[in-house]
């Protein structure tokens, strides 16, 4: 990547954590982080919604310098919508982060593109960077497509978003077969996939533009395979699941510059 960008290193806890265990979790990151840090790489976490209020009170209460955000949005900002969080509602807990599109929405939640251009929208309506997830599926990689596919994918998503909001958003390119399953994609293909991003973000945009965007994998990411998907030049981050969860391997990512590319 370059020095121009700096790396984004996000924790999306899932439906894990209820908000006393975030309590605690976020106070060993505390302990554990140092300002070499987060000179170094920015360091975020997704809790769930109900943990927000929590991490927000720890990270404003110990000047911490992690950020947090949301691991969904509303595509509206207030009404009757049963079980949503609004926009205005993050905003209010001073969320940076909101990822927007994860495939576990697409595919148990029924996200269409539509929906995930429409969440990008209200997101940066209400002042919060999206951290837009694509990547595609195991039959569409085995049959080669992967390129087109999370491209389609990106267009959807960045339908009639203009350039002075496109320029924040960072893109998560998560290769589904590889959530979940200690199933990493190589370097090399996580490479293939965020360059291709940052090619047709110049197309739609400006290559000035498209140099700025953080470009994020995330797929089975941990401490022995970070370094390696780091060096390429594409992958201005990770967006890391499961080895989150443990706040000292997840520090070890953070540190990833500490570790062999294997
Ligand atoms: O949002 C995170 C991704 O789904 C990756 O999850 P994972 O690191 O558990 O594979």
């Amino acid at each position: 990547m370059t020095a121009a960008r700096t790396p984004l290193m996000a924790g999306n806890w899932k439906m894990n954590l209820n908000h006393l265990e975030a309590i605690a979790h976020t106070q060993k990151l505390f302990f554990a982080l140092n300002d070499k840090d987060y000179a170094a790489v920015e360091v975020a976490v997704l809790p769930p919604f109900t943990d927000l209020r929590s991490v927000q009170t720890l990270v404003d209460g110990d000047k911490m310098k992690i950020k947090y955000g949301a691991q969904d949005i509303s595509a509206h900002d207030s009404g009757a919508y049963t079980g949503e969080i609004s926009g205005p509602m993050l905003s209010k807990l001073k969320c940076t982060y909101v990822a927007i599109g994860h495939s576990e929405r697409r595919q148990y939640h029924g996200e269409t593109e539509p929906v995930v251009n429409a969440k990008v929208k209200a997101a940066f309506r209400n002042g919060i960077v999206p951290i837009l997830c694509v990547g595609e599926g195991l039959d569409i990689r085995k049959a080669g497509d992967q390129v087109s596919y999370t491209l389609a994918q990106l267009d959807g998503a960045l339908e009639g978003v203009p350039a002075e909001d496109a320029e924040a958003i960072v893109v998560a390119y998560e290769p589904v077969w590889a959530i979940g399953t200690g199933e990493v994609a190589t370097p090399e293909d996580a490479q293939e996939v965020c360059g291709a991003i940052r090619v047709r973000l110049a197309e739609l945009y400006s290559q000035e533009l498209a140099d700025k965007v953080r470009v994020l994998y995330g797929g089975s990411v941990k401490s022995s395979n970070a370094a390696g998907i780091m060096a390429k030049p594409d992958v201005d981050g990770a967006l890391i699941g499961g080895a989150a969860l443990d706040p000292e391997e997840f520090v070890k990512i953070v540190r990833y510059r500490d570790q062999a590319v294997g």
